[in-house]
Order: structure tokens, then C-alpha cells, then sequence
């Protein structure tokens, strides 16, 4: 049990409920949390079997086996179980199944609830991002989005870690950074909660490029020049799309960039480094056994790159390399050889490099 959770019970505030909708390693890893910081838990998953485990054990057989669940999270597939009096509610749900979740769980949700999605992904439809969906299907005000450099079994394991509470209501914040903080978990506020849940969606694109690198012996300087070219690719689409790259320089943007294109923990990551190993696709897919969401927000976004005239060629390229059969290797070296280009967008633009060797052509 954390210091917190010590100073949580001397004081006479009433017991904070929480449920947790997802019984993946996130959603589990977070119900502890809560759980070690006094709250009563309550987790909703779709298998009795691994609910009846995580009760009878407090271990997450399929997706945390290694790890300790604090024994005061309970864990149901009775939806109406788990959101009964809830007061703070937090969505781990994989993008695809997201929206069905949300609605699956309306009759027991009200205007008072703060209303959290933790899930790293875009809806095809209308290119939507999670916390819009909460807001499409609730109505609801308290609404915020949880990111940042948050391996899931690092966070099972009480390593020290930091993530960002992002949400335009400050009550919002403020209740989630009280009930999920604690000497092993910062919670940090931020308002920009677009760009935050935007940061968390496009690293694992890189986190993929990240991966297939490492696996074809490319070194540290590759690996340097990949997170921060996908740093400046991620702050234009950002841009204009109307967040704020200023929260790209945070724990959401380069903090979780860092982590997901660095670790083997990362399932993204862990997709790319297959496919550098020369599997395919599906393959990879089938190896990994859960959702990489970077394989469909690559797709994604560079659709709306594309039609929106945004230059991202990292997400091309990978685009290329994960549904057009392009080779790794020959994509990377296009991309090197790609026109010459400004480092600091921000400080000099892309067009007056370009424009600087159009005169110089033109003065031979
Ligand atoms: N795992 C991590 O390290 C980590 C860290 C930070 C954020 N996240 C994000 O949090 C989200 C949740 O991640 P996670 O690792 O907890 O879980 P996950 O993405 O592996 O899957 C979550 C759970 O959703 C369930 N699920 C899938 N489809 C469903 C459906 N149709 N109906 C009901 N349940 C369904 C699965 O059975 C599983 O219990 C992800 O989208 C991810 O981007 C993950
Ligand atoms: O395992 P991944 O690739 O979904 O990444 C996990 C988290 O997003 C890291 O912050």
C-alpha cells in the first residue's frame, strides 16, 4: 500500500468508488492503483472465467500474470455491478470496441461521473478520437483522457511513473490526479486534451518504425533520427489539425514517443520488430495476440494526411511497408534520399529550405 492511500484512510472523506471497464493489462494495472489509493474497485471484463481469477487470486492470468492485484479490486462481467454509485469511470476498452463498450455501460452512467478513456486509438468513422465518443454517447462535461510513457506491467510493478490527466474541466483533474496519485504513479494536469490524446495515438505508429529498425541491426543514431523526425511528423499533423504542439514537448507527446520506440513492453514495438524479422503482417498480428493500435492508426492517419495535404512521410512510408508490400529497408533509404528538408519547422520553415534550393538551381 502507497503513503498516500495511508494518508487517503486517516481522513474522514468518504470512500471513493471507481469502476474500471476493460480487463486488459491497463485497465487492470489501473484498478490497482486506484485500489492501493484507498478507492473501492470495482472491474468490468467479458470473461468470467478471468474475473473469477482476478477475485479468487488477484492476478490477471492472460494479461498481467507476473503481478500482484490489490486484493481490493473486484472484478464482475455484470456491468451494472460495477457502475453502481461509481463516481470516477475509466474506459481501457481497444478503439474498435470502444463505442459498443461506452453504450453497453449508458443506462448506469450520469452527468456527475468523471468519465476517463486510457485507450490509444482512432475511430475509422469520422476520425474520431475516445474521449469525443464518451462525449457523443454521454453528453457528459467531466470527461478527460489519461496518457502518457505508461507500460502496463512497469506500472503493475510500482515502478515510478508519470502520466497526464488532460481535460478543459478542472474538476476533472483534479479529482483523477487525487485518486490515481500516489508514490509510485504522478498524475500531471493539462487542458489540451486533444493534443494529449492525439500524442498518445500517433506514437505507436513510430513505436512500429521503432521496432522493425531495431530488427533489421540498425543502431542508435537510426533510432535518435526516427523519434525525432516522427516528433516533428506528429506536432505538424498536430497543428493542423488545431492542438497544441507545445504538448508534444510533455509526457504525453515526447515522453511516450521515447518509451513506446525504445521498449520491448510495447506491443507496438514488438509488431515492428516482427515484421523487421521478416514476418508478415498477419503473422506479427497473430504472435502478439493483442491489439497493436498503431497497425490501424497508421492507416488511418495517413488517409487524413492525404486528404487533409499534410506532409507526414514516415507514416507513408510505413503505410507502404505494412499494406503495400514496400520493403523496409528500400522504404528507408527513400525516406533518407527524400527532398531536402528543415530540422526545427518552428525556427525555419519546410518551404524556405525548399525555396532556398530552388534559387540555387535556378543561380546553378
Ligand atoms: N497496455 C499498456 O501498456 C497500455 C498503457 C497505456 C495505455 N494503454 C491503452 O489503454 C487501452 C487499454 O489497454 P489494455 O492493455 O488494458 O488492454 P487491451 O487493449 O489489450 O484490451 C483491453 C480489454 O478489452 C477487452 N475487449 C476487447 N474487445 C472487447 C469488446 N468488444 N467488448 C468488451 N471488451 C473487449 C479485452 O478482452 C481486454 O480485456 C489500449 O487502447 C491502450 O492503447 C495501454
Ligand atoms: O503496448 P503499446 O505499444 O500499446 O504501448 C503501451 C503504452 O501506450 C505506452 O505508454
Amino acid at each position: 500500500m502507497s503513503d498516500s492511500s495511508l494518508q487517503d484512510q486517516s481522513s474522514q472523506e468518504p470512500r471513493l468508488k471507481v469502476a474500471v471497464l476493460g480487463g486488459g493489462s491497463f485497465g487492470t494495472a489501473l484498478a490497482s492503483i486506484a485500489a492501493d489509493n484507498g478507492a473501492r474497485v470495482r472491474q468490468w471484463l467479458r470473461d468470467p472465467q478471468l474475473a473469477e481469477q482476478i477475485n479468487r487470486e488477484h492476478r490477471n492470468g492472460r494479461y498481467l500474470p507476473d503481478y500482484a492485484i490489490n486484493p481490493a479490486v473486484s472484478a464482475s462481467v455484470d456491468m451494472a455491478w460495477v457502475l453502481e454509485d461509481a463516481a470516477l469511470v475509466l474506459v481501457a476498452i481497444p478503439s474498435k470496441a470502444f463505442r459498443d463498450v461506452v453504450r453497453q455501460a449508458l443506462p448506469w452512467i450520469n452527468d456527475r461521473q468523471i468519465l476517463l478513456t486510457t485507450t490509444k486509438g482512432i475511430q475509422e468513422d469520422g476520425f474520431k478520437l475516445m474521449s469525443q465518443i464518451l462525449e457523443e454517447e454521454t453528453g457528459s462535461t467531466h470527461i478527460g483522457v489519461l496518457s502518457g510513457p505508461n507500460l502496463a506491467s512497469e506500472v503493475a510493478d510500482k515502478q515510478l511513473t508519470a502520466t497526464v490527466i488532460a481535460s478543459d474541466d478542472p474538476l476533472t483533474r483534479s479529482r483523477v490526479q487525487k485518486a490515481l496519485g500516489c508514490d509510485y504513479f504522478r498524475v500531471y494536469a493539462s487542458n489540451d486534451r486533444y493534443g494529449v490524446e492525439l500524442g498518445g495515438a500517433l506514437k505507436n505508429i513510430y513505436a512500429i518504425a521503432a521496432g522493425m529498425a531495431a530488427a533489421l541491426g540498425m543502431g542508435e543514431n537510426t533510432r535518435s533520427m526516427l523519434m525525432t523526425r516522427a516528433l516533428a511528423e506528429m506536432s505538424r499533423f498536430a497543428v493542423e489539425l488545431g492542438a497544441n504542439p507545445m504538448t508534444f514537448l510533455g509526457l504525453a507527446g515526447v515522453g511516450d514517443l521515447i518509451v513506446t520506440c525504445s521498449s520491448k513492453l510495447s506491443r507496438n514495438y514488438r509488431v515492428g520488430y516482427a515484421l523487421g524479422e521478416g514476418r508478415t503482417l498477419q503473422e506479427a498480428v497473430d504472435a502478439l495476440g493483442q491489439v497493436a493500435e498503431g497497425i490501424n492508426t497508421v492507416r488511418l492517419v495517413r488517409d487524413k494526411a492525404n486528404r487533409e495535404g499534410i506532409y507526414m512521410p514516415l507514416a507513408e512510408g510505413l503505410y507502404q511497408v505494412l499494406f503495400e508490400g514496400a520493403s523496409p529497408r528500400g522504404m528507408a533509404k527513400m525516406l533518407m534520399l527524400n527532398e531536402q528538408s528543415s530540422d526545427v519547422e518552428f525556427v525555419l520553415s519546410r518551404q524556405a529550405v525548399s525555396q532556398a534550393h530552388q534559387e540555387g538551381d535556378i543561380h546553378g
